[in-house]
């Protein structure tokens, strides 16, 4: 039985004439108020014209960053325009997630019609989980579709709550998704090699205990090595680092070497005092980072040995970038190992898997994201599925 058998999806759903809540990863990457990368917003564009073209009333959902409370910086009613700019038709916004606002534009909605309803994560209720939360939100809805894979590994109202309170539904993006890494990744080609950097330190660390004893050798790469080199005794003056979670990455180290997976961490960086675009920067080997200075990318010796080692591999599977590569020149270690990984792909030696919101922009920003084998628009939740985690907003799908 293949693994989409396992859900229900839009070929099970009657939405003509209903309110359809569609929870969708809207969690692009935006600089000076201009999405910079849209994949995320093109992945869920199938689902929403499937639904209205049937006469549903389409109700996104969706959150936007990390705010704790309402941060009108955080507000998704610019997403609106993105979105139905892409769509070909109107979308509506409602400045509220649930109460007398939302459900008013609800009310308004014709067959076929498409609103967004303000970041779910402006209500604090909704990473809790908070039932009466869930039932607010299910009062708005006749059906749920949860299309949100990159938000999967988040058991939060909107993304898991709701299946239990609606009928529920997988969409097209989420269904192709969990196809898509199970046909790529089910049994990989060893040896398997994984990249994992960006910035969600916290929240990506943890899972490296699992995912050590999933693969061959692991790359450790962005802010998440800082942690590591931090925990090693280096001082890595004003990078970005959790300092609290050191014990964590030495008990990583200490697992990978028990099961053997070969850690591969970077020796040398490009360091600056600023973190902006060009900003003055010079090579240090890892141990002679300045107080003052912040690892923004990798260095040139640890570009070779990544890619030396990417060589041996027949499996990459990568999520979060090596250095802040919104600002160039810390741009250059993601992009030399990208082009690498898609030039290995097109030889055939190479089956390469990237996911993430950043990471896909910073492949597409690569030019080569078209190369890589697949490319998942999620990120954690792509590496909690390779841990082998159920994933709550998956699992709450299942019939
Ligand atoms: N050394 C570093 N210092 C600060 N930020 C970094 C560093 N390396 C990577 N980043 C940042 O990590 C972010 C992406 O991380 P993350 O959100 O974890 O990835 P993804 O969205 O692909 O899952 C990028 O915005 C990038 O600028
Ligand atoms: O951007 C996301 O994940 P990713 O950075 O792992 O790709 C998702 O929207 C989840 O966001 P969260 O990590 O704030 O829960």
């Amino acid at each position: 039985m293949g693994e989409e058998s396992a859900f229900r999806t839009l070929d099970d759903a009657d939405v003509a004439g209903k309110r359809v809540l569609v929870r969708v990863d809207l969690n692009v990457p935006v600089d000076a108020g201009k999405v910079t990368d849209d994949t995320r917003i093109q992945a869920v564009l199938p689902t929403i014209r499937e639904i209205a073209d049937k006469g549903g009333r389409v109700v996104l959902l969706a959150h936007f960053g990390r705010p704790k409370g309402e941060d009108p910086a955080l507000s998704l009613a610019p997403i609106a325009g993105e979105v139905a700019s892409r769509l070909g038709k109107p979308v509506a916004f409602a400045p509220a997630t649930i109460g007398p606002v939302a459900e008013a534009a609800v009310a308004k909605l014709n067959d076929g019609d498409v609103l967004l309803l303000e970041n779910t994560r402006f209500d604090t209720r909704e990473e809790k989980n908070d039932p009466d939360f869930v039932a607010a939100l299910a009062g708005l809805g006749d059906l749920y579709v949860n299309d949100a894979f990159a938000t999967a590994h988040r058991a939060h109202a909107s993304t898991e709550g709701l299946a239990h309170k609606l009928p529920a539904f997988a969409g097209r993006c989420m269904q192709e998704e969990i196809e898509a890494l199970a046909k790529a990744l089910e049994k990989p080609q060893r040896p398997v090699l994984a990249v994992v950097g960006g910035a969600k330190v916290s929240s990506k660390l943890e899972l490296l205990g699992n995912l050590v004893a999933k693969v061959d050798i692991l790359v450790i790469g962005g802010g998440m090595a800082n942690t590591f080199l931090a925990a090693q005794g280096k001082d890595v003056g004003k990078s970005l680092c959790e300092h609290d979670l050191k014990g964590t990455a030495l008990e990583i180290l200490d697992k990978a070497k028990a099961v053997g997976c070969e850690i591969v961490l970077p020796s040398d960086a490009l360091v600056a005092t600023e973190f902006k675009a060009h900003a003055p920067h010079r090579v240090a080997p890892v141990d002679e980072v300045k107080p003052d200075e912040m690892i923004l990318d990798a260095g040139p010796a640890t570009i070779t040995h990544v890619i030396a080692r990417l060589r041996t591999a027949k499996t990459v599977v990568w999520n979060g970038p090596f250095g802040a590569f919104e600002l160039p020149p810390f741009d250059t270690a993601t992009v030399a190992v990208a082009v690498a990984a898609a030039e290995l792909t097109d030889a055939g030696g190479l089956l390469s898997v990237a996911g993430g919101g950043d990471t896909v922009a910073a492949l597409n920003h690569a030019g080569v994201a078209g190369r890589f084998t697949y490319v998942s628009t999620a990120g954690g939740a792509f590496l909690e599925w390779l841990e082998g985690k159920a994933l709550p907003g998956v699992e709450a799908l299942r019939r």
